[in-house]
């Protein structure tokens, strides 16, 4: 459980709240909508490493933890576990916080892979550190 309950030491790339227009007939949140959150979080770090364009190639291991609720705050958190040569691999953990609670819960995780092109969209070398 603990897992599920403590947060990330870094800070969010990305901090929104969950409106009506994102739900599904039950009231939940779109498992969609979450997993864009997630892409665009993955994409501006992958952005800000490769210092350039990146686009998606690939998500794995997508897992649906518990279910997020209109009006809460949905914070996107990512690391980049691994680089190679033209590639980025970034964990992604969705997080959620009724708004009127102190207390978060991990809600989504998955894996993405980003790959680092050119003005023509072709695989460009990603500049080491
Ligand atoms: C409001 C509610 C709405 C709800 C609605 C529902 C929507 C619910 C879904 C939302 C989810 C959002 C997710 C959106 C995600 C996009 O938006 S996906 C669309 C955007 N992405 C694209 O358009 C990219 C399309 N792909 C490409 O253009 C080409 O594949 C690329 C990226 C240029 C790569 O070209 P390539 O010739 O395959 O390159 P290649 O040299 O073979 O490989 C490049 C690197 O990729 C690696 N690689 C290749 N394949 C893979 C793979 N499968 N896995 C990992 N690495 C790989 C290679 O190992 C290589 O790595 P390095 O050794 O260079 O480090």
């Amino acid at each position: 459980m603990e897992a599920l309950t403590l947060r990330p030491a870094t800070e969010p790339v990305i901090r929104v709240t969950a409106m009506p227009a994102d739900a599904n007939a039950y009231g939940d949140i779109f498992g969609g909508w979450l997993l864009c959150q997630m892409d665009m979080g993955a994409g501006l770090l992958a952005a800000r490493h490769s210092r350039g364009r990146a686009v998606t190639i690939a998500m794995d291991g997508v897992q649906f933890l518990k279910p997020v609720k209109v009006g809460d705050e949905v914070s996107v958190y990512g690391e980049i576990r691994k680089v190679g040569r033209s590639s980025m691999t970034i964990a992604i953990e969705a997080w959620r916080r009724d708004r009127f609670q102190h207390e978060a819960q991990k809600v989504t995780e998955a894996v993405f892979t980003f790959v680092a092109v050119d003005d023509a969209g072709r695989p460009r070398p990603v500049v080491q550190e």
